[in-house]
């Protein structure tokens, strides 16, 4: 979205604002509110902006304390309004400045391995930074409170501090990252998982998780009951479940939601008696789904990894590591089971000149082609490898010698067929081929295939020869 400095500045302050006045007007007491949604406005806009903000915060905070002045009708005289405004918004955007500050470079260098690294500091610096918040505030704002009121509300400011942080600060920079787009910033979260996972819709499983919570505030509230309104801990499972099917942005939107349906529940219900344990629960069920979210970034990088050490990025055959391990569990099969096997060498004939004469990206797009040539020959239980360069293998279950030579004929014959963009240019292949007898390795059997080869290579090229019909070569 494309706005100008001054706007942007506007758009922050107003929406500040408006979610001041949200957490007024979710009080479930006055000044007690389940969570502080500008806290997390404030830290999100210093990780992504950072200091260029501390302006617009300032103008909030003095805003938020004369609009809370006209809320709750107090007695405060221009100047005390103005000195509290400025004391708050001095510790507000001093403390969530600096502790942002801290974590920014965190987050810039974020990837799928060290997210949990995050989201440990990421937790470690809202609970800490929201308690200098809660205590600095209490002393400094309401220095003139008795031990007994600042006993009781010090803890409820911290909480509520920190959850606005915990939940909303992800969401909150998922959404001002459009005005302020700064690259490589979360772009390890940018995982998904496939969609066999996703038999529920996004919609089913927030109406889900809605019902529960909302089930377990009427009951507690009905029965006026602490022991029930506990169970909200366990909405951390359908939140996992949320995380493991969703991608980050929908777990973050649906940590929000979940809070502020808390937030409205306490208050619609007026259960404050038990506003802790909800506050606690946010708190909980957000941090869990923050961990949890390494899980499928986890699952997510591990098949990539998986990918690429298994299947050659160029012709999308197997890598030789994963061709060896699939050759030997075929050999161990075809022994127990008495069944013949067969191995094919296959090396490209001169390829060096094909590359010379029209280029590696030409000399890539042929390897790619003979790749799929060859696969399109070969049976669903045959095993392609790339061996390296301009050479492949093929491992051929339940398969004589004699056949094996049938196959790399035909294969031969459809390569030195092949034509190609560049009128001019052609390949041929050269093969050796062997079948393996019981007691060979699979060493045993590459060497032969391999002098079989070099003697098709001798022979004058584009050839099959097979090991049986081979003389040994001289040591
Ligand atoms: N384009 C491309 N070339 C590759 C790749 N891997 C290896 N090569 C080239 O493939 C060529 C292989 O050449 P050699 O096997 O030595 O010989 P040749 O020219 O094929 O000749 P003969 O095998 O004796 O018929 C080398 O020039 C390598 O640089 C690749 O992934 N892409």
């Amino acid at each position: 979205m494309k706005l100008d400095v001054v706007s942007k500045h506007l758009l922050l302050i107003f929406s500040w604002l408006a979610l001041w006045r949200l957490a007024v007007f979710m009080e479930y007491a006055p000044h007690a509110s389940i969570w502080f949604p500008p806290a997390g406005l404030t830290f999100a806009a210093y990780l992504l902006v950072g200091w260029r903000v501390v302006g617009t915060m300032f103008i909030a905070c003095m805003l938020s304390t004369f609009w809370e002045h006209m809320v709750f009708q107090d007695q405060r005289t221009i100047s005390e309004l103005l000195t509290s405004g400025a004391i708050f918004a001095v510790i507000h955007n001093l403390i969530y400045g600096v502790s942002a500050h801290l974590l920014r470079g965190a987050i810039e260098q974020v990837d799928t391995y060290n997210l949990y690294h995050l989201v440990m500091r990421f937790m470690i610096t809202a609970s800490v930074s929201s308690f200098f918040m809660a205590l600095t505030g209490m002393v400094l704002l309401y220095g003139g409170l008795s031990l007994a009121s600042f006993k009781e509300s010090w803890l409820g400011w911290w909480i509520g501090d920190m959850s606005g942080i915990l939940v909303l600060t992800p969401l909150f920079i998922s959404f001002m990252n459009r005005l302020y787009p700064k690259r490589g910033l979360l772009t390890a979260l940018q995982f998904s998982l496939p969609a066999t996972h996703r038999r529920w819709s996004y919609g089913a499983k927030l109406l889900l998780c809605s019902s529960l919570l909302t089930i377990v505030v009427i009951m507690a509230d009905l029965f006026n009951s602490p022991e029930i309104a506990c169970f909200v801990f366990f909405l951390a499972l359908p939140q996992m479940w949320i995380v493991y099917t969703e991608t980050p942005y929908r777990t973050a939107l649906s940590l929000a939601l979940y809070s502020f349906l808390t937030a409205a529940l306490v208050a619609v219900f007026g259960v404050g008696t038990q506003a802790y344990i909800y506050q606690f629960a946010i708190n909980v069920v957000a941090c869990s789904a923050y961990f949890a979210m390494g899980v499928p970034a986890l699952v997510s990088a591990n098949r990539m990894l998986h990918q690429k050490a298994h299947i050659d990025h160029l012709t999308q055959a197997y890598t030789r590591q994963h061709f060896l391990t699939l050759a030997e569990q075929q050999i161990k099969q075809a022994r127990r089971y008495g069944q013949a096997t067969s191995l094919l060498l296959i090396d490209v004939d001169k390829f060096k000149l094909i590359n010379d004469k029209y280029g590696h990206s030409v000399g890539d797009r042929v390897l790619e082609r003979i790749a799929v040539e060859i696969k399109s020959a070969l049976r669903e239980s045959d095993i392609l490898g790339r061996f390296g360069g301009d050479e492949f293998m093929v491992m051929l279950p339940q398969t004589q010698e004699d056949d094996a030579f049938e196959v790399a004929e035909q294969i031969r014959e459809r390569l030195a067929g092949l034509s190609f963009v560049q009128p001019d240019l052609s390949v041929s292949c050269s093969f050796g081929v062997t079948g393996l007898d019981a007691s060979q390795s699979f060493q045993d059997a590459f060497e032969e295939a391999d002098n079989s080869l070099l003697a098709a290579k001798r022979a004058g090229r584009n050839v099959t020869l097979m090991a049986s019909e081979t003389p040994l070569r001289q040591a």
